[in-house]
């Protein structure tokens, strides 16, 4: 675990340019910026050549596209390989709609990520497994979540994190769990998505995606896990007003402190 990652990730403020979705857009701009990296957002698929070339990472989040949209993130994406820029895809709701799995499944047959990251519904539909996703959330299932990822990342050949109380973090053969983070997390809309464009920040400073998507969620976990054991019965208000607070400020070394993985 290279957790010193992230004094590089502030000490060079990586543009990370996002596709975001209209629910959540301004928590990932203001989780990236908190944290130390540089957001930009854009809907626009005439200026995406320009943006793909000043970002240090892409992040196409997949929540509410429109049909225009989607030849936009195809662009965005294909263009993102093109310039050799790291690429993150966040699935959203493709274990819950039928029509978002196959606009996905469309989008990784000419555009290649270097991370997908999603919770267990959304990873077992892209693995081809049977799971209960429920809408966004993970919904519930009987399978391995260890098995269930590898599968994802051996089929789509990149860096798989299948998120939730466990993290797993794997690039089909290598694999690690990182249990920190709270429940907390849940109460927030968006938690997902900030994850996912952190972790195209910390693949803008480390070549290496598997070492910066684990990195990317020991941070974002462990930092929520702190924010979450400051205060008895925090509410899910206060929780991401002091999560972003604790993005800016929390230290290598107090995440070393708690940090919990294997
Ligand atoms: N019960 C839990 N306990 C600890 N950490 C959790 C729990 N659930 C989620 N997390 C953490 O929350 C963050 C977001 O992951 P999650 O799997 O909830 O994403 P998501 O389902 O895509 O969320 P959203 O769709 O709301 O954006 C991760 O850092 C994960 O470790
Ligand atoms: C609630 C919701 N609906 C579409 S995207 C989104 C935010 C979680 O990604
Ligand atoms: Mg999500």
């Amino acid at each position: 675990m290279k957790l010193t990652l992230l004094d590089q990730l502030r000490e060079q403020n990586p543009i990370v340019f996002n596709i975001s979705n209209f629910v959540t857009v301004q928590d990932v701009a203001n989780g990236l910026n908190a944290l130390g990296a540089s957001p930009i957002m854009s809907e626009e698929v005439a200026e995406a050549g320009e943006m793909v070339g000043l970002a240090g990472a892409v992040c196409l989040n997949l929540g509410a596209f429109t049909v225009p949209q989607v030849k936009q993130i195809t662009a965005v994406g294909q263009l993102a390989n093109q310039a050799h820029k790291p690429l993150v895809i966040d699935p959203v709701a493709v274990g819950a709609v039928a029509y978002r799995k196959q606009v996905a499944t469309e989008l990784l047959r000419t555009v290649h990520p270097d991370v997908i990251r999603g919770n267990a519904g959304e990873i077992a539909a892209l693995a081809g497994l049977d799971w209960q996703a429920k809408g966004i959330d993970a919904g519930e299932g009987a399978g391995d979540l260890v098995t269930i990822a590898q599968t994802c990342a051996q089929k789509q050949r990149c860096v798989v994190i299948l998120s939730g109380p466990t993290d797993v973090i794997t690039d089909g053969t290598r694999t690690v769990q990182v249990e920190n983070g709270t429940p907390l997390f849940q109460t927030h809309v968006g938690s997902g998505d900030m994850l996912s464009s952190i972790v195209g920040a910390f693949c803008a400073v480390e070549d290496d995606a598997f070492e910066a998507a684990q990195t990317a969620c020991l941070v974002f976990a462990a930092i929520g896990q702190s924010v979450a054991s400051s205060q008895d019965r925090m509410g899910s208000g206060t929780f991401i007003v002091k999560l972003l607070d604790a993005l800016q400020f929390t230290t290598v070394a107090e995440i070393q402190a708690i940090a919990n993985y294997h």
